[in-house]
């Protein structure tokens, strides 16, 4: 302390005897000699008031690629401004959600980290580069601008910088790209996997979909647990290490058309911000198009194969083992195998991104060969079911603001009685701005189909009992068969 303190008083006496100096040198020197006795007291002076700091360059570039770490500086400071910051730059890009605000060149932002002053200056110089003209074949030097913070603080604290407050830099700027995160989905680009071009195979646009977990409408306990096991995923990524598990996981949405299992996917893509894979089987050719579709897909991702009843052949694995048996390998060429795609899911290749999840969907869960389904390829096995009263609410919050509603005795029956998809609900809630009126057409509706579904009953009753006289004649049929095939068995014997 008393060391700085000599030091300021001397550097301050210093800078007090220059003032005097520079009015008798103006007076008796030329004035190249008068800047160079001007420049070398005030790196004299430079050096003995900073003697007691350490700084720390942080460029724009890294050769030719971007530096990360000037990126998350300039993220980081965005949300420090201090006392003695007095101009900011400020711009808005299309896709971009708000203003970007960051710092402007020569400014000065102080951060008090931990109790610690760091002090930023954002630097640009112009620097010459010699460039080869390929068409004069000849050389020229141009100027470029360079950029770089500086970083300047007490020489005691550097451990403290390198190890602490710019790994924090670091990860806070992850944080806050990562909450301002755009999702985007993704489709593969068939033809191109068609030319055997391995590049640009995912083409991207962004997702706006609003459906959140809030908006859905789920049974409450469902929606909850879906809700903790995606939190827990993906903050285990040293306990899926230390088990030696692929950091991944499944899920399979199935449910009528209409119960919200696309609308769920968008739930989670918005609720962890990953990316959606959209991966349309039936487009794929081969397994290894699939493998390389798997490896052009980023980390923290979604990976959708919707309708998977319909976009595979699911008597086909038995039919493949017959092929391989028989020593052809005529589906390997020709399409997405049921092996490679459970190949795709927890076979090597799909350890090589983290922090993934798969997602099933159909209509038809039965459907699915059970090697799908368990544990390790789909852990989860989420059912989206009708419209209940619980989960009519949400709706009814969601269409009409309207919160605390005790439901009518009458819908709520209704939607006991009816298996009445949300989308359906959903329908009829849209159908005026008036909620009571909404609510009219709604009980309408479910009428309406409580008849429908009873006279599908009925319908059903009596072809269950034609069927069961079909059944009988068969079995008399068969009867008749099988004595004829005893008398022939017995002809024979
Ligand atoms: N559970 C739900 N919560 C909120 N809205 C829903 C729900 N289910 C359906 N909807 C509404 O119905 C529309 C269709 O739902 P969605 O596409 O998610 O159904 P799906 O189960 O994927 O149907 P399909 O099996 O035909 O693909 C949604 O856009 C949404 O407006
Ligand atoms: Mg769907």
């Amino acid at each position: 302390m008393a060391t700085t303190k000599t030091m300021l008083s001397a550097a301050a006496s210093i800078a007090a005897s220059a003032v005097i100096i520079r009015s008798m040198v103006q007076e008796f020197f030329p004035r190249k000699i008068r800047d160079q006795i001007f420049s070398s007291a005030l790196s004299f002076f430079t050096r003995v008031s900073s003697s007691s700091k350490l700084t720390i360059n942080v460029h724009e570039f890294r050769g030719n690629l971007p530096n990360e770490m000037y990126q998350a500086v300039q993220t980081y400071l965005s949300s420090k401004i201090s006392p003695y910051t007095r101009c900011l730059q400020v711009a808005k890009q299309e896709d971009s959600k708000g203003l970007e605000v960051t710092m402007e060149v020569g400014e000065t932002v102080v951060d008090l980290f931990e109790g610690t002053e760091f002090r930023w200056k954002l630097i640009c110089k112009e620097k010459q580069k010699l460039v080869f003209n390929q068409r004069r074949k000849d050389s020229m030097t141009s100027m470029f601008e360079t950029k770089f913070f500086v970083l300047s603080f007490h020489k005691k604290h550097k451990e403290k910088a390198l190890y602490v407050y710019l790994p924090h830099i670091l990860q806070h700027s992850k944080n806050i790209k990562q909450e301002e995160k755009r999702i985007r989905i993704y489709s593969g680009d068939y033809a191109k996997l068609q030319q055997g071009l391995i590049q640009g195979i995912w083409n991207g646009v962004n997702l706006d979909h609003p459906s959140t977990f809030d908006t859905l409408a789920m049974d409450p306990e469902l929606k909850r647990s879906v809700k903790e096991d995606l939190e827990r995923f993906v903050r285990r990524k040293a306990y899926y290490r230390r088990v030696g598990k692929a950091w991944k996981r499944g899920y399979l949405l199935y449910g009528p058309p209409g119960t919200g299992k696309s609308s769920l996917i968008a739930a989670i893509a918005n609720f962890l911000k990953f990316d959606i894979y959209d991966l349309e089987l039936t487009e794929i050719k081969s397994n290894s198009w699939l493998r390389q579709l798997l490896v052009g897909t980023a980390n923290r991702s979604i990976i959708v194969i919707e309708d998977i009843d319909c976009t595979i052949d699911l008597l086909e694995k038995k039919e493949e083992d017959e092929t391989k048996s028989r020593g052809r390998n005529k589906y390997h060429n020709e399409k997405v195998t049921l092996s490679g795609l459970l190949n795709f899911i927890d076979g090597l290749w799909s350890g090589c991104r983290d922090e993934r999840i798969i997602i099933f969907t159909t209509n038809y869960k039965e459907m699915l060969d059970f090697a799908l389904l368990r544990p390790g390829r789909m852990d989860m096995h989420i059912h989206m079911s009708y419209c209940s009263p619980s989960s009519f609410m949400t709706l009814l919050s969601n269409y009409h603001n309207v919160d605390n509603h005790t439901l009518k005795p009458e819908v709520e029956r209704l939607l006991r009685e009816v298996a009445a998809t949300p989308a359906e609900v959903a329908e009829e809630l849209m159908k005026s701005d008036d909620s009571d009126d909404a609510m009219r057409c709604l009980i309408k509706f479910l009428e309406g189909k409580k008849v429908e579904a009873s006279e599908e009953n009925k319908k059903d009753e009596s072809m269950v009992v034609e069927g069961s006289q079909i059944e009988e004649l068969k079995e008399g049929e068969v009867e008749a068969e099988k004595q004829e095939g005893m008398v022939v068995e017995g002809s024979e014997i």
